[in-house]
């Protein structure tokens, strides 16, 4: 279990994090959903260990088999869709980056740059890049920004038939039944409205 016990973090004097406790099987699809700006970003990052509690304690989470997908894509400009996968995938796995291309809807276009993309395409590919690189957890912030509904929910339905333990981000209602869990969050400072597995 994913386990946040007393948490307290902020940036400066805003503190989006006050006292916050949250218990989450570490298995399936975990959709966290609550109106922006109330602190989800904040709460993958500290799941990624990206930022560190400043009261309070996370555990559960092993750091060094973590993939974290950022808001942005942060692709680089100068390699194709395809390169962008064979970069991250060990030698001996470097073959399935086709596998990571289809999953995410952009078979036929490994050859492409980023510029040559739309959004959402750009979107899929950091995705396809976050999953090729494999890890006990993905943690996926906003990785349908952009996306047409029907797509994102393909797509989930291939995580989901995976088996890849996520937790992501995501404002569409549509994606909601997809999930194994729904986390309800208001903010900030976090709250927890519905969802706590503990
Ligand atoms: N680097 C930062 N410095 C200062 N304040 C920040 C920083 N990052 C986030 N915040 C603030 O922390 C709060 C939570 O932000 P966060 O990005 O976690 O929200 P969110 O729920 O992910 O929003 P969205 O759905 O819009 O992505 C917001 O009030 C935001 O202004």
């Amino acid at each position: 279990m994913i386990c946040l016990e007393n948490v307290t973090m902020g940036y400066g004097r805003r503190t989006v994090l006050d006292r916050f406790s949250l218990t989450l099987p570490e298995t399936g699809v975990t959709i966290l959903r609550g109106p922006s700006g109330c602190g989800k970003t904040t709460l993958l990052r500290l799941l990624a260990g990206l930022e560190r509690p400043e009261e309070g304690s996370i555990s559960g989470i092993v750091l060094g088999e973590t993939a974290f997908l950022f808001q942005e894509d942060r692709l680089f400009p100068w390699r194709t869709a395809k390169q962008q996968l064979t970069d991250v995938l060990p030698r001996q796995r470097r073959g399935e980056w086709h596998k990571w291309l289809a999953l995410t809807e952009l078979e036929g276009e490994g050859e492409r740059y980023p510029a040559q993309l739309s959004g959402g395409m750009a979107r899929r590919l950091a995705l396809a890049r976050c999953l090729a690189l494999g890890g006990r957890l993905f943690l996926l912030d906003e990785p349908f920004s952009g996306v047409d509904t029907d797509r994102a929910r393909r797509i989930l339905m291939g995580i989901r038939e995976l088996q890849l333990p996520v937790i992501l981000t995501c404002h569409d209602q549509a994606l909601l039944p997809l999930a194994h869990r729904v986390v309800e969050l208001d903010g900030p400072p976090l709250k927890l409205i519905c969802g706590d597995l503990s």
